[in-house]
């Protein structure tokens, strides 16, 4: 049998977790689209960026489609402005993912780092606008744009002198290794210093304009009629902007149709950062509104945008759902069970009705695990499974355990698909 002509890959953001007393949400998780799709099929698991690495949903995902971070990866600040149509002017700017969250302006501890994810979209646009703008210094500025919830981009910015992205993340949840940066396990919550990765001049002058701004940010943040309005009703203020994952320029990929010989290739995905990553590797974007937090709502959404992919032509379709992570981070098993249940329902169930599976196979995974008990991206091996009705074997069901035990372990994310593509034969 000629093997697949299509491929739809699956990523459920987080979903990944630690198995504890034999249990996790997914492995308890009722999944009959999963089930069903494990009746055909080989499964494994992988470390997305290597062992050892608790990746950022960014770096993971660049390397799951196929590119090696090593090569390709210029911070995840970039992608998020890319994401949201920031143009960085290079050399003279730095791209920032970033948070609004909550401090003690006096003693710069962090209350929390998301604003107990409170901040409404409209009122982090108000917020961003009182900070767009920002003079740093004589020569230096801030450009500031919103994203969704607490989620923002900040890109700082020089008339004269160059920048340089090589500092520190004023973001103690993510410690920075180069350009990477990888989770941090119960950080100090305190409103950190910027710190020159290198001695260079122009890191060293990029540290001032940052530290510039999150003093500034937080002074016109505290007093903010938004914040003021938040206060009266008993929530917490977004009083401050921290910043992380600084980078120069979005990376520079080879389409991916170059990784599996696989195009036209779409993507559907919510987060700016993801967008971003689709955009970088030459996929159509299929556009989706953002998250609403009801994934009853969102779900159907997703899988209307898929279908239309599907039925486009696309022979590589990239589907990341975000669901999982957020109760990962907020270490609610329930809600990350109940997260998974509902991509199965409301997602993979309907899919398989609608898409061939004898000439497209599905490949679901995670970018990284989230495991409950951490609350934060762990280095933890990530459960993979390849579904295809040209495969006469089956895993039972696709869990972390099951997948650990196949020994079928992929050292590093980004041979991934490759591996797949060639056991199952996928037809260039
Ligand atoms: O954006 C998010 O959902 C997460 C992970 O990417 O970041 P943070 O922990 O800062 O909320």
């Amino acid at each position: 049998m000629p093997g697949p002509k299509r491929i739809v890959l699956l990523i459920l953001d987080g979903a990944a977790d630690r198995p504890d007393n034999g249990e996790t949400p997914l492995s308890s998780a009722s999944t009959p689209g999963l089930d069903t799709l494990a009746r055909h099929a080989i499964c494994g698991v992988h470390y997305p960026v290597g062992k050892g690495v608790a990746p950022e949903s960014d770096l993971a995902t660049l390397s799951i489609l196929g590119y090696n971070p090593e090569e390709y990866y210029t911070g995840r600040g970039p992608l998020e402005a890319l994401g949201v149509g920031l143009e960085i002017r290079e050399g003279y700017e730095v791209a920032f993912r970033a948070n609004f969250a909550t401090v003690d302006p006096s003693t710069r501890r962090i209350i929390d780092r998301r604003v107990a994810r409170s901040l409404t979209s409209p009122e982090a646009k108000e917020l961003a606008k009182a900070l767009d703008g920002m003079r740093l210094g004589s020569t230096g500025y801030a450009r500031v744009k919103a994203t969704i919830g607490h989620r923002a981009v900040v890109i700082i910015g020089d008339r004269e002198h160059k920048l340089s992205a090589m500092v520190s993340n004023i973001d103690p949840a993510y410690e920075r290794r180069g350009l990477i940066s990888v989770a941090v396990r119960n950080p100090e919550m305190v409103l950190p210093r910027c710190k020159p990765l290198l001695s260079s001049k122009e890191a060293e002058y990029t540290c001032k304009l940052v530290d510039e701004f999150v003093e500034k940010a937080i002074e016109i943040l505290d007093n903010h009629p938004v914040n003021l309005e938040r206060a009266k009703r008993g929530l917490l203020k977004a009083n401050a902007i921290l910043l992380r994952d600084a980078g120069e320029k979005p990376p520079r990929l080879p389409p991916i149709a170059s990784v599996l010989g696989l195009s036209p290739a779409a993507a559907i995905a919510e987060m700016p950062v993801e967008i971003g990553i689709a955009v970088a590797a030459g996929m159509k974007y299929y556009s989706v509104p953002p998250p609403t937090g009801n994934h009853e709502r969102d779900l159907p959404v997703r899988l209307e945008a898929t279908i239309k992919a599907y039925r486009d032509g696309h022979r590589f379709i990239y589907v990341h759902l975000k669901g999982p992570d957020e109760p990962g981070h907020d270490g609610d098993f329930e809600g990350k069970k109940r997260a998974i249940e509902l991509i199965d329902k409301l997602f993979i169930q309907p899919l398989i009705e609608l898409i061939d599976l004898n000439e497209t196979a599905v490949i679901v995974t995670s970018d990284h695990a989230t495991p409950w008990r951490v609350r934060a991206h762990a280095d933890d091996p990530v459960p993979w499974m390849a579904s295809w009705k040209g495969l006469s074997t089956s895993p039972g069901r696709f869990d972390e355990q099951t997948c650990l035990a196949t020994g079928r372990t992929v050292e590093y994310g980004w041979q991934l698909l490759r591996s797949i593509a060639k056991e199952l034969g996928v037809t260039q």
